[in-house]
């Protein structure tokens, strides 16, 4: 099976298009007319130069407004046709798509509209080309794909097919096991597009909002299982109209896009077992089961700081690198890994951002399956040279230059502490947090999907919707990327403007990266009073925040008292209760938060955001003095 993309899912000018989805994988390109008309360009020299990259041209289109019209419309609509098979021959590709038509004179009629197409396709066969039917979902009489595939079955001829789109399938909720229906030989294209829920005009939503397979909220799996069931095995090729890929960077969009249509077509293997599908098999998605440590590349006064600040946590050292400068600092299951070498990845990470998280470690079942998967996916692996007595832990690049290590049992790799660290890797209650309960990614707006993408079709993770978030100075998007059981909870981070707190983090530290740890204890109060005797000082929450508390929810007036006192945030949902803690912000607007989940409180304390997020301001902008 081919995979396949429409020029018009991708940035820049033509040849940039082509080379970003050459790079990234891509059997072949759909052309979309206004891409080449745009290029000022011999269309023999265009369709060489996409074969000289390895590329084949699926189809050209779209070709509009042409079936049921009246003479002499319907005449000039064939001289168009003619034109345009006289252009295809000259690209180099034999398929044309044609889309229902919207056309105000357009007459109606099933069997019209088959004359009109087998009329088209005798034109078509003497060029040895096909054309195949799209429904738009906006097509002013055809608007289903039954009704398309009505119209392709009367027009009785070899060639013309009908094209399935999965956005206007889906769009319109049309039922996508109707397409098992049809035979898979009469199907000529297949287009993916994926698309978040949004009640809004058919047409706006389909050019502006559309996104990548497994970005959105349509079922596109199961779309694409009732294409396989079919025994389709032509092309499968994404047609994305998103205005913010439309600005993106061309090989980070076209990178995604294969990623999702790779992922999809693992999953759906898995899910139609009895498809024929030839598409290299790749391991399942991985299972989280913790996150085995968090490292941070920093040096000097900033480590220092960084130091302490984890004391006043209370973490306690527990091992020194046999060979690096790396410390251990362990409490509960907590492991975190101060790294302060001035050479390799680590250094160049404190480099370009500053002290930040350059590492996470996650405890997988099966690390070198989980890097081949990563691998197929696109994802570069990644290694650096190893020292004598260390072990050769299978890591890939994420996003932005981070990096992501896996470690399990079987491969000894979850011996790397004794192995590698000298002194004793005691747990030790500390200040009785247990274990991380979620990772705050902070990210500029359009990197949200790349990262969702990554996390959800690497791992065994879901994601809930998205939240705005109120910063004083800005509005900041939030998602949460979650295991299953909560082995691994992230939650992404997207800013606009640097103004806000997240937007200043991320201008500051030259990139995405984690902002904030969120630790989890399971006595809050228990752990505000041992942090306080170990010197840790808290951000203060405003009186208006507890008497607003007091108004939303019936809490005891001695819990209010508790929560005010140890300025402990609070929120609820139909499950359990939230309790939230934080840090000072430090080293650039990083900070640590506390929590504590009972009866299985499933958000982050969303609505205590905007609220958290002006404390931290009050604290970084000292009264009276005006913003930068
Ligand atoms: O928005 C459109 O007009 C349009 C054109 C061609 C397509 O294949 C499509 O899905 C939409
Ligand atoms: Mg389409």
């Amino acid at each position: 099976m081919k995979t396949s993309i429409a020029t018009v899912s991708v940035s820049g000018n033509l040849p940039e298009k082509l080379e970003a989805i050459a790079a990234a994988g891509f059997d072949g390109i759909e052309i979309f007319e206004q891409d080449f008309i745009a290029h000022d360009g011999d269309p023999r020299e265009v369709g060489d130069l996409i074969r000289s990259m390895g590329l084949e041209i699926t189809l050209f289109q779209p070709f509009r407004d042409f079936e049921g019209l009246p003479d002499p419309l319907r005449a000039k609509a064939f001289d168009r046709a003619e034109r345009k098979f006289d252009l295809m021959q000259e690209l180099g590709t034999d398929l044309l798509l044609v889309c229902s038509s919207c056309h105000p004179d357009a007459l109606g009629g099933i069997d019209r509209a088959a004359a009109d197409f087998h009329e088209l396709a005798e034109r078509a066969a003497r060029r040895g080309l096909r054309v195949g039917f799209e429904a738009l979902a906006w097509g002013r009489h055809v608007n289903d794909h039954r009704d398309a595939w009505e119209i392709v079955r009367r027009a009785e001829h070899e060639n013309v097919g009908l094209i399935l789109d999965s956005f206007h399938t889906l769009a319109r909720r049309i039922d996508p096991d109707s397409i098992r229906r049809i035979p898979g030989d009469r199907i000529f294209f297949v287009q993916l597009a994926d698309a978040p829920l949004i009640e809004m005009d058919l047409l706006y939503w389909s050019r502006h909002f559309r996104n990548m397979p497994g970005e959105g909220d349509l079922a596109v799996r199961q779309f694409m299982r009732a294409v396989v069931a079919t025994g389709y095995s032509g092309p499968i090729s994404l047609e994305i109209f998103n205005d913010q890929f439309r600005g993106g960077r061309p090989k980070t969009i076209a990178k995604d896009g294969h990623r999702s249509l790779v992922a999809l077509m693992d999953d759906v293997r898995r899910e139609e077992p009895a498809a024929v599908l030839d598409f290299p098999p790749m391991p399942q998605r991985a299972v989280v089961e913790n996150v085995a440590f968090v490292e941070f590349a920093t040096r000097g006064d900033e480590a220092d700081a960084l130091e302490n600040l984890l004391q006043t946590l209370g973490f306690k050292r527990s091992g020194r690198h046999i060979a690096k400068q790396l410390s251990l600092w362990r409490q509960g299951d907590i492991r975190i890994v101060v790294n302060r070498e001035t050479t390799g990845y680590a250094s160049s990470a404190y480099t370009m951002h500053g002290t930040t998280v350059c590492d996470i470690g996650l405890a997988v079942g099966d690390a070198a399956a989980t890097v081949a998967r990563a691998t197929s996916l696109g994802a570069q692996p990644f290694s650096q040279p190893i020292g004598p007595g260390e072990l050769d832990i299978p890591a890939i690049r994420g996003l932005s230059g981070s990096v992501v290590h896996f470690i399990d049992e079987a491969s000894g790799l979850s011996k790397v502490w004794s192995v590698e660290f000298e002194g004793a890797d005691t747990p030790h209650d500390g200040a009785g947090l247990k274990r991380i309960d979620h990772l705050a990614q902070t990210m500029s707006y359009d990197e949200m999907l790349s990262w969702s993408l990554f996390y959800t079709t690497l791992f065994e993770m879901r994601k809930s919707p998205m939240v705005d978030v109120v910063d004083p100075d800005g509005l900041v998007r939030s998602q949460a990327i979650e295991a299953p059981d909560g082995a691994l909870r992230i939650t992404l981070n997207g800013a606009e403007t640097h103004r806000t707190m997240a937007g200043n983090f991320l201008a500051d530290s030259f990139g995405a990266s984690v902002q904030h740890i969120a630790l989890a204890s399971d006595d809050i109060f228990a752990t505000s009073g041992a942090l306080a005797a170990c010197g840790f000082e808290p951000m203060p929450m405003s009186n208006n925040y507890y008497a607003d508390l007091a108004a939303r929810f019936d809490l005891p007036p001695a819990l209010l008292e508790r929560l005010r006192a140890g300025n402990i945030l609070y929120d609820e949902d139909a499950n359990g209760a939230f309790y939230q803690l934080y840090s000072r912000p430090y080293a650039g607007g990083m900070f640590f938060e506390i929590v504590q989940r009972t009866g299985g409180y499933g958000g982050y304390g969303a609505p205590n955001a905007p609220f958290r997020i002006a404390a931290q301001k009050r604290l970084m902008r000292p009264k009276g003095m005006p913003r930068r």
